[in-house]
């Protein structure tokens, strides 16, 4: 089957824009309202135990609409991925903003600071825990507003916030110090303290707890310790103190934080908690550009949306409903997929369909009938989500049609309720949720034996997800805390903590490659050209085959393992025994173009982190910036 054909007429798949740890993220376009999207695109087999992150994603996605937060517009599952189709921020990575200046002024630092503030607020609010926010995890769109990714790792305990969670996640540097001691804490307070690292390395352009060895590591996230940077203000200094405090329930508060003086300055206001653009709200004029477009009237038109399928209509609905916010004209492109789609529910409602039933119309397995029933199958699947596997329909609809056509063409009411005559999507109820976090989600679908054992399992299993699963499904108050139980010494339990916090990249650990020089093919025609200074350096030199060479020469020199991609592009890879210091990355050579300017195009380096810890991609890539003679 070609590549992401489930997408094919739907979206357009353009280049990879980014990868982490679980997924490729992919640049799309939405056909009908020729929109740009991220396709993040997750492979089952290579998800293993860590399947369960993706559906704490999905919830957390689809339940928390904020400004600042990436939208959610379409999930799509088949038998061996998941695509999620999110809102497309293409500023970059807050890290990239990091880096690109060394540090952030003051004034642009509180802008940033205040969207992160109001994001987590309202995930607070809705009882969510982030549990893994860093610069990494902020991206920035079009208009440089921040939108918080990566949700694999929050949590939603069910008594709510204020019950204590017990499993060790997130990032090592990041994290606060009960979590580095292995017990039970509050996701409200392991955020805060996450802020208050957030904001020193937006000031300083460094963590205040940094360390090569990760047990040194983690004894200076202990001690509290960290350097007052002459960078700060006074200020800054306090409001930072406030959040990196080692006893959690001397930590500011996140409702403290909203009006804190720091935030406030030039501010008339307070940080926003309170979603701005409400993404599940009736807007007359999309459904009527959508009704128009179907053929249908807006009341049918709102049925359909009305249940958050999140499936096609809805990704089309909240991209028109973004185009109008930023004041963009709403329409839709595409009538042949309109053809295609409206043949894939409406027609099976038609009179004709009734007058003439199914069974007299074929009468070969191969037949055209059967032809469409499939499409109508790949249809109804991408504008509806997962109902089944596109196997088990498919297989279930070729067993109705073959046994309809050994029957008598009067029995049409069977083939009424068959999978071929499914109800229209516009009046289908909505599906079943993969799991919801609600109140009333008692039965866990977490096996017994997963039950919550914070402090047992192999940490070899990556981000320990079972079990942060678990605490977002049963809740903390369901827990056992077994900690102190389980680990007699604080050094056993720092060692173990070690485990569970230190990321896994490479789930499947794959031949690796000897180090040493790779033969360069030679390089293809397509030189980049861009606008924006986000992850691109100048060079002094004009020949971009020269500043290749350089590149290529200053990566092995350093060890790291050196591969040419299409165009001038080389993709650095650095293996390394620990997870903490494996990295992948890519430098491009490209042409930078300097805005509202006749001057020439100038020979630039774009840079762009893949795989790895992102502090020390910063380290690596200046080293072989500064080694490459351009
Ligand atoms: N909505 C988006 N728009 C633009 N780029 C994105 C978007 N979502 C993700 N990316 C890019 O893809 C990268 C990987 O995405 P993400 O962090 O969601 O993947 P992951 O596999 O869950 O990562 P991790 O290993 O950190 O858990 C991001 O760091 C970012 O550069």
């Amino acid at each position: 089957m070609a590549r992401y054909s489930v997408l094919k007429g739907f979206y357009d798949v353009e280049q990879t824009i980014g990868s982490g740890g679980f997924a490729k993220v992919k640049l799309g376009t939405h056909c009908l309202t020729k929109e740009k999207v991220a396709i993040k695109i997750m492979e089952k087999s290579r998800l293993g135990d860590d399947l369960p992150r993706v559906k704490i994603e999905l919830e957390a996605l689809k339940n928390l609409p904020h400004q600042n937060i990436c939208k959610l517009y379409q999930v799509i599952e088949t038998e061996s991925h998941y695509y999620l189709i999110l809102e497309y921020c293409s500023g970059g990575e807050l890290f990239d903003h990091i880096v690109e200046r060394n540090r952030l002024e003051e004034k642009q630092a509180r802008v940033f600071f205040r969207q992160i503030v109001s994001a987590v607020a309202f995930l607070h609010d809705k009882g969510y825990a982030h549990r893994d926010l860093k610069p990494e995890n902020v991206l920035l769109d079009k208009e440089k507003n921040l939108k918080l990714i990566d949700f694999g790792l929050c949590a939603k305990p069910q008594p709510g916030l204020d019950s204590f969670l017990y499993t060790s996640c997130g990032s090592p540097t990041y994290a606060a110090p009960e979590l580095i001691l292995g017990q039970k804490y509050l996701g409200s307070e392991v955020d805060i303290w996450s802020l208050g690292i957030l904001l020193y390395a937006l000031l300083c352009g460094v963590l205040p707890f940094d360390d090569e060895n990760i047990d040194s590591l983690y004894r200076k996230i202990l001690s509290g310790r960290y350097e007052e940077s002459s960078c700060l203000s006074l200020e800054s200094k306090r409001l930072i103190r406030s959040m990196l405090q080692v006893d959690p329930k001397k930590r500011i508060t996140i409702d403290d934080l909203l009006s804190h003086p720091w935030l406030m300055k030039g501010f008339k206001e307070p940080v926003t908690k309170l979603c701005l653009h409400k993404v599940h709200e009736k807007d007359p004029s999309c459904l009527s550009v959508m009704a128009e477009y179907y053929r249908v009237s807006v009341d049918v038109m709102w049925s359909k949306l009305n249940s958050w399928t999140y499936d096609y209509n809805t990704a089309t609905y909240m991209l028109l409903l973004s185009k109008k916010q930023r004041g963009l004209p709403i329409k839709l492109y595409n009538f042949a997929l309109r053809d295609k789609m409206e043949s894939g529910f409406n027609k099976l409602e038609s009179p004709l369909t009734k007058k003439y039933p199914l069974s007299v119309t074929y009468n070969k397995v191969n037949s055209p009938l059967m032809t469409r029933c499939t499409e109508l199958k790949t249809t109804y699947l991408i504008l509806n989500g997962r109902e089944s596997t596109p196997d088990k329909v498919l297989n279930k609809e070729l067993n109705i049609i073959q046994s309809l056509e050994t029957k008598d063409p009067k029995s049409n009411i069977e083939q009424e309720n068959s999978p071929c005559v499914r109800p229209t999507p516009m009046t289908r109820k909505p599906h079943k949720r993969l799991w919801s976090p609600g109140p009333d989600d008692t039965q866990s679908p977490v096996p017994s034996k997963l039950k919550p054992n914070s402090c047992s399992g192999d940490p070899q299993q990556g981000f320990n997800s079972s079990r942060a699963l678990e605490e977002a499904v049963a809740g903390a108050g369901a827990e056992t805390p077994r900690c102190s139980k389980v680990l007699g010494s604080l050094e056993r339990r720092l060692t173990r903590v070690r485990h569970l916090l230190t990321p896994r990249r490479h789930r499947t650990p794959g031949a690796i490659p000897a180090p040493g020089a790779t033969p360069a093919p030679t390089p293809g025609p397509a030189l980049l050209s861009v606008k924006e200074v986000c992850n691109v350096s100048t060079t002094s030199n004009n020949n971009p085959d020269t500043v290749l060479g350089e590149l290529r020469k200053a990566l092995l020199k350093k060890g790291i393992d050196c591969k040419q991609k299409k165009g001038f592009r080389l993709r650095g890879k650095l293996h390394a025994t620990s997870d903490h210091r494996r990295l992948s990355f890519e430098l491009e050579v490209c042409l930078v173009t300097v805005p509202d300017s006749s001057a020439p195009p100038l020979v630039g380096i774009r840079r762009k982190r893949l795989k790895g810890d992102a502090w020390f991609y910063k380290r690596v890539v200046e080293e072989v910036l500064a080694l490459a003679k351009t």
